[in-house]
């Protein structure tokens, strides 16, 4: 976590490099880390006036007096900005300028406004009241079509799909993304469609529960309240307004370096942002975060705990039967096809695997963790990703020599994870001679090995259970084919297991 001074930078572009007469395009300029550096400090010499920057800080940000008084100690003892440092830590969470513009509306701070407006859509700049020019005028009668006021009489900004706001052209390292040929490219998106360019105010959107409410309902972060620990965070069971929830609580001591912890940041928003716009059966609901001194998601609680436990428990008490595989594979593909279709630019998950598939009481499945989760840039596209993230036994070849993304990349790992239910077995195993799951079924196909030998013996066999196991097998060597044209999408390989 940055000090209350803290001076990491996390945008490339903060500054350096830069120039204040150069009109950046809005679309690849949107954090308040890509500010130049000239204009941010003019602007925190605005915010420095009357101490402007604290009220904006504390009712606005939400940061605490304490943490306020905090920076400025600190700021104070090494002669730097205050509402530079107020800037720069807001920065940090991925806050867009036109959210910066939206708040120091409501603190009326027009002046600061003015400074950054040509950054902001101009549909925003009538929220600057004392403006009576035409980008102003124009705006309005637009905006006040889907705005509300607030009681300080401040336009509400519309509620929409943030995930169509961040630069879809950005992976999740804020690096640039190479369109493949054939994709639409960003910046023709937003501008054939100016209003997925909206700002969507997450708080509105998701509530937003203090530190000390999360801290009380899992009796102050108690180790008996672990679930389970992940890359970088650890996730509690906590009990908020009486009723269960998975709190998951990033873990500082792990994230050493600062960009670890913006990766681990940008995971969190990442999120925030496709956990709230996709909604369905079969993925985890999230039910509120907090910012306010680690970042924190609250999720439904799964009483079935994850898929990794159930199927390679030591010695489950009871194992699950194939009916209840079937189902779990069923469910999975379901939430996934969901994924990749309910928008027309599909979302990929890029992270599925048994550890990010939670069962509740009934051992449905639900598709959790979607820090890894991003958005292509059109139907039917791959894009080309500057790096490569997952977990390695289910990342696709394509994707990782070749860095391409496509939704076949979660076909893929759905489909190791096809033959981990089917067989028992983890994907990966360094005391198998095939080590890669996909190599050990390869040469069992190869060997002509019957599907009795293949499947997981923890259980009785009965027919019904070589019947569903061939069927798994057989879709997972679909998903896993190594051209990722040849593998089916979700929405087929859903179908086909329906059936089985
Ligand atoms: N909503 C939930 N309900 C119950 N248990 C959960 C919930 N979410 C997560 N868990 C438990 O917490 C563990 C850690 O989850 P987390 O998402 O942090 O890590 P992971 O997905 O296992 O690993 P990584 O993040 O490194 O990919 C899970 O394996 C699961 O056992």
């Amino acid at each position: 976590m940055a000090s209350p001074c803290g001076q990491q930078t996390m945008g490339e572009n903060s500054g350096a490099g830069a120039t204040s007469t150069s009109i950046p395009n809005l679309s690849n300029f949107v954090y308040i880390y890509d500010i130049p550096r000239m204009e941010k400090k003019r602007l925190a010499a605005l915010l420095e006036v009357n101490n402007k920057w604290y009220e904006l800080g504390e009712k606005q940000m939400g940061y605490s007096t304490a943490e306020l008084d905090g920076t400025q100690r600190c700021c104070a003892r090494n002669n730097r900005s205050p509402a530079e440092d107020l800037l720069e830590k807001w920065g940090n969470y991925n806050h867009t300028i036109t959210e910066l513009f939206v708040v120091l509306s409501r603190e009326r701070l027009y002046n600061c406004m003015e400074l950054i407006k040509r950054y902001v859509d101009p549909r925003y700049h009538m929220l600057i009241k004392h403006t009576t020019g035409g980008s102003g005028r124009a705006g309005s009668a637009e905006l006040a079509t889907f705005s509300g006021a607030d009681a300080n009489n401040n336009p509400k900004i519309p509620i929409k799909n943030r995930a169509h706001q961040a630069s879809p052209a950005k992976d999740k390292m804020g690096q640039k993304d190479k369109v493949l040929p054939g994709a639409a490219t960003a910046n023709a998106e937003n501008a054939a469609n100016p209003k997925e360019n909206d700002l969507i105010d997450l708080s509105s959107l998701i509530p937003k529960i203090s530190y000390e409410e999360l801290a009380d309902a899992t009796d102050n972060w108690s180790e008996r309240n672990i679930l389970g620990k992940g890359g970088f965070g650890t996730v509690y069971r906590g009990v908020f307004k009486h009723t269960f929830m998975a709190i998951k609580k990033i873990d500082y001591n792990k994230v050493k370096t600062s960009e670890a912890e913006r990766i681990q940041i940008q995971q969190s928003f990442n999120e925030l942002r496709y956990l709230n716009s996709c909604r369905h059966d079969n993925i985890v609901p999230l039910y509120g975060y907090s910012l306010d001194k680690e970042p924190c998601l609250m999720y439904q609680f799964m009483p079935g705990g994850s898929l990794d436990k159930s199927l390679f428990a030591r010695r489950p008490a009871s194992p699950l039967t194939w009916k209840e595989r079937m189902n779990i594979a069923v469910g999975t593909a379901k939430g996934l096809q969901y994924l990749h279709t309910f928008s027309d630019k599909p979302f990929i998950h890029g992270d599925i695997k048994p550890g990010n598939i939670l069962l509740n009481e009934f051992k449905q499945p639900r598709i959790g963790d979607f820090g890894l989760t991003r958005q292509l840039t059109s139907q039917d596209s791959a894009m080309v990703v500057s790096r490569v993230y997952g977990t390695r036994p289910y990342i696709p070849k394509e994707f990782y020599n070749r860095r391409e993304l496509s939704t076949k990349v979660d076909t893929y790992s759905f489909g190791v994870v096809l033959y981990e239910i089917g067989t028992g077995l983890r994907a990966w195993d360094e005391r198998r001679t095939d080590k890669h799951l996909k190599d050990y079924i390869a040469r069992a196909v190869h060997d002509y090995v019957h599907v009795s030998e293949l499947m997981d013996k923890t259980l009785p066999m009965e027919a019904d259970g070589l019947n569903y196991c061939y069927n798994l097998l057989k879709v997972g060597h679909q998903c896993t084919a190594d051209d990722p044209k040849q593998r089916p999408d979700m929405v087929g390989v859903m179908l086909q297991l329906n059936k089985a």
